[in-house]
Parts: C-alpha cells; structure tokens; sequence
C-alpha cells in the first residue's frame, strides 16, 4: 500500500497560539486513519489544513507524492463537525440536489445502501435524529466518490448504538478502497476502526502506528488499579504510580504483585485488573483522559 496523502513539518498559529508545531504523518491508501487528542490538541486545524480548506504558515501536503493543486478538492469528501442542512426538504430531495452538483455522483441506490438511508428518505432534515443526521452528512460527503473521506468527531453526541451503527456505515466506505482520515474522542472507536493512529498533543504528534503496536510498545503485562482514598504512603510498591484517584502498578508477575500490595497492608476493596488499552495509552502520554 502507497501513502496517498503525507503531511511534512506542518505548522499554523493564530495569533500567538501555535496550535500545530510542525507535524509529519504519512496516510495509507485504503486505510482508515485516527486523529487522537485532548481538546485544543491541534487536531481540527490539522485535519482542516489537510482537507485544503485553510492554509498553513509552513509545510507541504504531498497528495500521491505531489503537492495538492486546486484539483485536490475533487478528490475530497469532507463530514464536517456540524453542518447545516437545507430546511422543509426530505432527505431524498437533498441527496437529488447534491448529486446535482456534481459530474458523475454516486448513485443514489448506492448512497442509500452505504449510509442506510432506507427507512428516512422522505422525512423532513428538520425532523432527523442526531444519528440520522450523520449518516446522511455521511452520505453527501461520498457523493462525489471521494478518494479520501474526512470526518471531524463524525459520531460525536450519538448515543452508544447509534455509534455502533455508524461504524458499520464507516466499514462500508472503507470496502470500497476510500480512505478514511477521522478524529474522535472515543478509544473504543478508534480501536474498532483505525489502522492507524496518531495520537496529537499540545500541537505536536506523540505517537503515530497501528494501535496493537503502539499498546505493545508502551505496556507490558496487566494493569492493576486500586482506590487510594487519599491515603499515600510515602514509599509506593515497586513500579507504582498514583494515577488520579488510584494506585496504579503496571506488572507482568501478578501474583507476586497481590502478594506485595496484601503485605504492605493495601486496602484492596475496590481493585481491578485489566489488560492496558488505549485509553490507559492515551492518559499514559498525555497525563489526562481523552474526554476530559
Ligand atoms: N480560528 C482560530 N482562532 C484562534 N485560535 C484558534 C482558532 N482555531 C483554533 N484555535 C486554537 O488553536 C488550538 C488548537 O485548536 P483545534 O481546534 O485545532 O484543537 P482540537 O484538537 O481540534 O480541539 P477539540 O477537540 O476541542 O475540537 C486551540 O488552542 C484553539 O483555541
């Protein structure tokens, strides 16, 4: 797989707030590609840097290995974070005024398939429910067959089945070749969807590969939790570290690691035991939760 879209040593301010400090990333073709970050990371700058639509102070967005052109557009379908749509018309009636837009649109049988618009066409915009809502945002963002589709938190405000739901609509599109450039604030999405991911803070890149990898590099063995209740002693059990509310020992003996914790008089009422995920990744880079 070639890189259909790289990003070299991206930077953009306003003002005096360096939002991106110089970024480089490199997008696969065919992938599905996640932009993780606390809010004010840079991501939206970033993303809306590489979509074309604002320029950075410095830096290069080489699209198949060349500088993007004015015809870099066209290759673009783009579900923005929040969208108005035209009023009193039905969802079909808009998606027939889209396609009209453009020189050969994707069929309307085929929009309604990958977006699941089956049951909603002849409902009003005004009337659709905020899952609703995204899938036909989705649906006019790949009218024009894009050959990268970007979505801004695209399942952002949905309730857990309706994100279910779009992930399946986002497995669709990524079938069909499209590549996928997406940021989100979930873990569990990111997981689910992303080839890759890079997770951004503070307008720089910390990490960027495929998830397992970067859980592999980052931990190893079981993440053990346990309340503090405020009560720290000055001497921790090896490898400990107070992590919010908890103690926290990352440990590939578990056992021995119990054993410890009991000897040392631990209260153990509340402990858990899990394999480390992103989210633990992510607080372990950033110092603080995703969805803060
Ligand atoms: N148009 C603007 N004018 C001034 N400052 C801006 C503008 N857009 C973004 N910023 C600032 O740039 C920094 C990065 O913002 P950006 O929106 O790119 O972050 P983000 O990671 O997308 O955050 P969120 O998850 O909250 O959407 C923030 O400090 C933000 O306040």
């Amino acid at each position: 797989m070639s890189n259909i879209l790289s990003v070299r040593n991206l930077k953009k301010k306003y003002g005096s707030v360096e939002a991106v400090k110089g970024i480089d990333l490199s997008i696969r073709q065919g992938s599905c590609f996640g932009l993780l970050g606390p809010n004010g990371a840079g991501k939206t700058t970033s993303i809306e840097i590489m979509e074309g639509i604002i320029p950075p102070d410095s830096g290069e967005i080489l699209f198949r290995g060349k500088p993007i052109d004015r015809h870099f557009k066209q290759k673009v379908g783009i579900q923005f974070q929040s969208t108005s749509l035209p009023e009193f018309i039905t969802v079909k009636e808009t998606l027939e005024l889209f396609r009209s837009f453009y020189p050969s649109p994707r069929e309307m049988d085929d929009l309604i398939e990958i977006c699941s618009l089956q049951d909603i066409l002849d409902r009003d915009n005004r009337k659709l429910s905020g899952g609703q809502r995204q899938r036909m945002l989705l649906a006019l963002a790949i009218i024009p067959r894009p050959e990268i589709v970007f979505l801004d938190e695209p399942t952002t405000g949905l309730d857990p089945q309706a994100r279910r739901n779009f992930w399946n609509l986002i497995e669709n599109i990524k079938k069909e070749n499209a590549t996928v450039i997406l940021t989100t604030h979930y873990m569990d999405e990111a997981r689910r969807l992303c080839d890759t991911i890079a997770i951004m803070d503070k307008g720089i890149i910390l990490e960027c590969a495929p998830p397992e990898e970067l859980l592999d590099k980052h931990f190893e063995g079981v993440l053990i939790r346990v309340p503090h209740n405020g009560k720290i002693p000055e001497i921790l059990p090896e490898g400990a570290i107070i992590q919010g509310n908890n103690l926290e020992i990352q440990t590939t003996e578990l056992d021995k690691t119990l054993k410890d914790l009991q000897l040392n008089s631990w209260n153990l009422m509340g402990l858990s035991i899990h394999k480390p995920d992103l989210e633990d990744l992510f607080i372990k880079l950033t110092g603080s939760s995703l969805r803060n």
